[in-house]
């Protein structure tokens, strides 16, 4: 499955969620889809579901426009952030429904879920707790076997057993049954081990897109003296830069250069803290 996402403007009344973006998603893989309040990863999710249309620009699935080719969107199993479910439906009218609508779905996989979640089926939705609501929608995610299953802030309202187990069953699926998972999430350390790739955007602007294993060998913080850490960076690009008393750290895009000097220490940074600090910058690193 091959995401196109070609200068996508999306606009809400005078405010552009999104600006202008142009990127790539390509599956089989597991996508951590990052950025603050408000930095248009719902408005982009959206988008990719069909929900609602750009401003400008295009999404192509497999060079298909969902709007053109609504038998895409049976492929395409967006869980949002609220529980997109029908509140008078049961939770087994909802499974039912589902089932219908998306043709790969694993009816044995959703019976074994809602036991591990314990949910009752014949509770109505809108009964249920947001940890039950958060549930069912993992439980339709996941059995709806879709090429491209998205999961927006799937867990509001579950403690971290449950996460866990969204967690393991996140793994065991993508191996079981690969296919293009895009996680967008705010605990993102506790998710972090799991993303294969990282988007980060910010008030509508794509500013990162790398490997997990890009990102690793290519991010670290420089620590020493400030003169020490300006003589080992040369002209790497600075994510971000901090001086107290002498003593600086300098977070910088190493894109496979080697950094040495007998003086600094090279650190790993966690993703949390680079959605910070490029987000504070706004330094945009893309492809
Ligand atoms: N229906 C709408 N009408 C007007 N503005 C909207 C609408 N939906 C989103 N926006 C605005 O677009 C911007 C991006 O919102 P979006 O929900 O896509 O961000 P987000 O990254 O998903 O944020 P969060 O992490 O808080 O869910 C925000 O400024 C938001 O206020």
């Amino acid at each position: 499955m091959k995401i196109n996402v070609s200068n996508v403007t999306k606009s809400y009344k005078h405010k552009a969620a999104l600006k202008n973006i142009s990127f790539t998603m390509e599956g089989p893989k597991i996508i951590g889809l990052l950025g603050h309040n408000g930095a248009g990863k719902t408005t982009f999710l959206n988008l990719l579901s069909g929900l609602i249309s750009t401003t400008s620009g295009e999404i192509l699935v497999n060079g298909e426009n969902v709007f053109n080719a609504p038998s895409t969107l049976r492929d395409i199993c967006f869980v949002a952030e609220s529980g997109n479910f029908q509140e008078e439906m049961t939770i087994a009218q909802t499974l039912k429904a589902n089932h219908f609508f998306y043709p790969k779905w694993d009816e044995e996989l959703a019976q074994e879920l809602l036991q591990v979640f314990a949910l009752n089926p014949k509770d109505k939705v809108r009964n249920l707790s947001k940890g039950m609501v958060s549930a069912l929608g993992i439980i339709t995610g996941f059995a709806s076997c879709t090429a491209i299953t998205i999961f927006d802030e799937p867990y509001i309202g579950l403690d971290v057993a449950a996460r866990n187990m969204f967690y393991d069953l996140l793994i065991e699926q993508q191996t079981e049954n690969p296919r293009l998972f895009i996680l967008s999430t705010h605990l993102i350390d506790e998710a972090s081990e799991l993303f294969e790739e990282i988007f980060i955007l910010h008030e509508g602007e794509l500013l990162l897109q790398k490997t997990t294993d890009e990102w690793r060998e290519h991010i670290v913080a420089v620590k020493g003296n400030a003169s020490d850490v300006e003589r080992a960076i040369g002209d790497l690009q600075v994510i971000y830069q901090h001086t107290f008393m002498q003593e600086m750290t300098a977070i910088v895009f190493a894109n496979g250069q080697s950094i040495e000097d007998q003086n600094i220490t090279l650190e790993s940074v966690s993703l949390q803290d680079m959605l910070v600090y490029l987000s504070k910058q706004k330094v945009r690193l893309g492809r």
